[in-house]
């Protein structure tokens, strides 16, 4: 059996989810091409996130974020991980819908938490108190994260591997998704 993508496969969902490492492992699975929002930012700015955010703001930040998934959505069909915060927005959430699938991983506080804490890569993060701040935007996004065409949960015993198979299971269910063929 192979699988073939009818429309782009969106990962959304907090920092530390696995939007990037498990959407990387699904686009293989698929032989589909991969698309990180934030690497095509950082390669367009010939910077990382941390020194975007530092220089010229969140709000430039999000602007370039919108024009990166929608260039990204207009392009190729394959696996787009986008950075945590692109679903909040409104017009990115309508673009998602109409373009592709948005699958949500889902994955409760104190996982994030293990496995956020130990980097510095998160401008968000580097504040006195970061588990109050994943906290706090943990439970501001959770109800828009749940408007996601299709929600996979991530669980402490999962390889990225074992997530990606699981995010597969669930696209199973969208033959306007994925097409299986002989
Ligand atoms: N089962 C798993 N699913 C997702 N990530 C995992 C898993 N196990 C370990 N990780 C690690 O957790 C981190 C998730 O970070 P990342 O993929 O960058 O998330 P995001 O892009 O959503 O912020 C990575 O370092 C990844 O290797
Ligand atoms: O949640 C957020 O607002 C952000 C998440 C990050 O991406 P990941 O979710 O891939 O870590 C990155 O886009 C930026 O630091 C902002
Ligand atoms: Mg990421």
């Amino acid at each position: 059996m192979r699988a073939r993508l009818k429309k782009t496969v969106v990962m959304v969902g907090m920092m530390g989810a696995g939007k990037t490492a498990v959407g990387k492992a699904l686009a293989a699975a698929l032989h589909a091409p991969f698309l990180d929002s934030d690497a095509e930012i950082e390669k367009a700015a010939n910077m990382t996130i941390p020194e975007i955010f530092e220089r010229d703001g969140e709000s430039f930040f999000r602007v370039k974020e919108r024009q990166v998934i929608a260039r990204l959505l207009e392009e190729k069909k394959g696996v787009l991980s986008t950075g945590g915060g692109a679903f909040l927005a409104a017009e990115n959430r309508d673009l998602i819908t109409s373009k592709g699938v948005s699958v949500w991983l889902n994955a409760d506080l104190d996982l994030l938490w293990s496995r956020v804490k130990h980097k510095d890569t998160r401008p968000l993060l580097r504040v006195p108190d970061p588990l109050s701040a994943l906290t706090k935007l943990y439970h501001d996004r959770v109800p828009i994260y749940a408007q996601a065409d299709l929600t996979v949960v991530s669980e402490p015993g999962l390889s990225i591997d074992d997530m990606a198979e699981r995010v597969i299971a669930a696209l199973r269910t969208r033959p306007d998704v994925l097409e299986m063929t002989e």
